[in-house]
């Protein structure tokens, strides 16, 4: 066990993991029992402060076990896990005053207390002197648009208030370390550019902002970096830009109104992976090799194309092409 570190510096990074292992028992008796579940299986990450930061994986992928294990919900079967400096197992109480997380959907609350007496009996749990309480939460409540229906019951609210309220509960304790699981999930558009445009304002703050998500192109939008899990092992770490380079330079040829038969004539070629046309018209050529380029771009000028350019892939494309290259789960 790590030892206590009363007064770490604020140059410690926000999360410090080291060869962190997580095995789950197997469950089940005698002969129809379960072999153990390794979900995390060695991982080491460094967060800097102020870091909006992704953790992306397919289902299983270990994302979040290693929230849980950060928000000392859970304990790591071996390795070590610091937040701002802090042992999450020696020390789990400073680094719970210290964090706010957000698991959303719909755990965590009382179906029939109002959104202001959810958060009061938070406020009342977090250790918030009585005196602050009734402003801090009104605070919350207007920050997240929820003043007018404060006082109806949790049940009665939609999808997106619940998401907002588990933000405002998340943000209370005004923590230093955001953990945010899922934040978008079923959300509409405008909620999700207000959600992005809050990941912003508190990133501004000097937050640091962890975020577990399926949503590529969230993760592209929002994060500084992006942390690529697959069964318990981290595939890659780095910023979405510098990812999308992991497939080559320029894997994509983007044309804008190309006829059709432009597009016929380079699915043809050698080194195009396949064609896709979004809804304003934009084509984007996907290739497999970057010798492909030229061929593409000659092709689309011949048949007449104009703003014919190259492009870095998504996010999307870094993230299925390398877990789909992973062997399949035996
Ligand atoms: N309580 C548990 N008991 C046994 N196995 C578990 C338990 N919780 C998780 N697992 C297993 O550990 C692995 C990692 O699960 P985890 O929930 O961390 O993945 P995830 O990346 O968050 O997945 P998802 O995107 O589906 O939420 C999975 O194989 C899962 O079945």
């Amino acid at each position: 066990m790590a030892a206590p570190n009363p007064d770490p510096s604020t140059e410690t990074p926000a999360i410090e993991v080291r060869d962190l292992r997580r095995v789950y028992a197997g469950q089940g008796r005698r002969e129809s029992k379960k072999p153990p579940r390794v979900a995390l299986d060695g991982i080491s990450l460094s967060v800097p402060r102020g870091e909006v930061h992704g953790i992306l994986g397919p289902n299983g992928a270990g994302k979040t076990t290693l929230v849980k294990i950060l928000s000392t919900a859970l304990l790591p079967t071996s390795g070590t896990a610091r937040v701002l400096g802090h042992d999450v197992v020696a020390e789990a109480q400073r680094v719970r005053a210290r964090i706010g997380v957000a698991l959303g959907g719909e755990r965590g609350f009382h179906a029939y207390l109002t959104a202001r007496q959810t958060l009061r009996f938070w406020a009342a749990m977090l250790g918030i002197p009585r005196a602050d309480r009734a402003a801090r939460c009104d605070a919350m409540l207007a920050r997240f648009a929820l003043l007018e229906r404060a006082d109806s019951p949790v049940h009665t609210y939609s999808r997106g208030m619940r998401q907002r309220l588990h933000l405002a509960r998340a943000l209370l304790p005004d923590p230093g370390v955001l953990f945010l699981d899922e934040p978008t999930i079923g959300i509409d558009p405008g909620a999700r550019r207000d959600f992005r445009a809050l990941v912003a304002e508190l990133a501004a703050e000097g937050k640091t902002i962890v975020v577990t998500t399926h949503d590529t192109s969230e993760a592209e939008n929002i994060c500084d970096r992006v942390t690529l899990i697959d069964r318990g092992s981290i595939l890659i770490s780095d910023s979405p830009s510098a990812l999308s380079s992991v497939l080559g330079e320029f894997a994509q040829v983007d044309v804008d109104d190309a006829e059709e038969a432009a597009l016929d004539a380079v699915r043809g070629l050698d080194g195009v992976a396949g064609v896709d046309r979004d809804t304003d018209g934009c084509a984007h050529v996907r290739l497999t090799a970057t010798a492909a380029i030229r061929p593409v771009i000659e092709t689309l000028l011949a048949h007449g194309a104009v703003r014919v350019r190259t492009a870095s892939p998504p996010l999307e494309s870094v993230y299925l092409r390398l877990t789909e290259q992973r062997a399949p789960i035996p």
